[in-house]
């Protein structure tokens, strides 16, 4: 067994970010890494993601709070930190003329230790497009390039702003299957991201961030379960929902009915599932359009962002 494993990579510590104009971006959050570990960040436009993850990656100096990457300081001790990680930003902004493999080179003169440029281009599929200026590349294959360059020193700790961003959905899954495979072979992933498929395929564990704190954390597997799962389907012709019987004995905690579409919520779904199907069965009728499902992450992110929009609401209106 690995003795590293507990080790903590990336620790974060009631950390608080404040712009220029008194703006608390982030506003006293606490997390920690493990190493190995794939770690997602979480959030509605504007709350907070890339100034967190700015922190972490060095580039600026925490108003309040701690952050250690490998037990040091990434702003007062970047040189010591910098050449251990790899960072892949929102914008790579390289020079335009230049092709894939001079961009590559030029910036592995800047990274001690760095792979050969063709070991990297290859690992993220962009070995035939070498010779190809970075403005004839498209959006995809630009974030592609931005992944490369931050392979290049073969980091212990890999930050990722928005990887899969402009990506279609081949990319985005071999985007997905890189950095599964730099998992396994012992790197830490800490990644933000707009898409819940992503956080539920890669992250070992989560936080979701709202207005600079963090709303929700834990496993994927977690955070859903604090959600309640659904089942809907097409009552037939000349049944209502008083034909089936009664909601609560099926475990259901809400209900809603369109037209002939019923949609139950229930914490307990086999019971629930269980009691329609049963009931069905005596009645001799089928469920057209029958869907049973847990909870998704992308439901849970959605509950958060209404929980904490109307408990602002609230706060406003108190
Ligand atoms: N340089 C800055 N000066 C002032 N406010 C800023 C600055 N950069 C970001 N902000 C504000 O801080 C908040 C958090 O921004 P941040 O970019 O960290 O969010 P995010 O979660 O990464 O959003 P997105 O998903 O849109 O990238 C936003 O309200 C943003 O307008």
């Amino acid at each position: 067994m690995d003795t590293n494993e507990d080790e903590r990579v990336i620790e974060v510590t009631d950390l608080r970010r404040v712009y220029g104009g008194g703006f608390e971006a982030v506003r006293g959050i606490s997390f920690s890494v493990r190493r190995g570990e794939v770690f997602a960040l979480l959030g509605t436009n504007g709350a907070g993601k890339t100034s967190t993850v700015e922190l972490l990656e060095g580039l600026a100096r925490p108003a309040a709070g701690r952050v250690r990457v490998l037990g040091r300081d990434p702003y007062a001790e970047r040189a010591v930190v910098r050449p251990r990680t790899g960072v892949m930003l929102q914008e790579g902004g390289f020079p335009s003329e230049l092709t894939v493999a001079e961009t590559a080179r030029m910036w592995a003169g800047c990274v001690s230790g760095a792979r050969p440029e063709r070991e990297v281009l290859a690992l993220v599929g962009l070995e035939r497009r070498a010779g190809v200026r970075v403005k004839q590349l498209s959006g995809g294959e630009r974030r592609r390039l931005d992944l490369a360059l931050a392979l290049l020193g073969e980091p212990e700790v890999l930050f990722l702003d928005e990887p899969t961003t402009g990506l279609d959905a081949e990319g985005r899954r071999e985007t997905w299957d890189l950095v599964g495979a730099l998992r396994d072979s012992g790197t830490t992933v800490l990644l933000t991201t707009h898409y819940l498929e992503e956080a539920e395929d890669l992250a070992d564990r989560l936080a979701i961030l709202h207005e600079g704190r963090i709303a929700a954390a834990g496993t994927p597997a977690e955070v859903t379960a604090a959600q309640p799962s659904r089942i809907s389907f097409e009552l037939p012709d000349g049944y209502f929902l008083g034909d089936l019987p009664p909601l609560g004995q099926l475990g259901v905690s809400g209900h809603e009915v369109e037209r002939n579409v019923v949609r139950l919520r229930t914490r307990e779904l086999q019971r629930t599932a269980t009691g329609v199907l049963a009931w069905a069965e005596r009645a001799g009728v089928e469920l057209r359009r029958l869907d049973v499902r847990s909870a998704s992450l992308e439901e849970a992110f959605l509950g958060i962002a209404r929980e904490a929009t109307s408990e602002t609401v609230e706060e406003y209106a108190a």
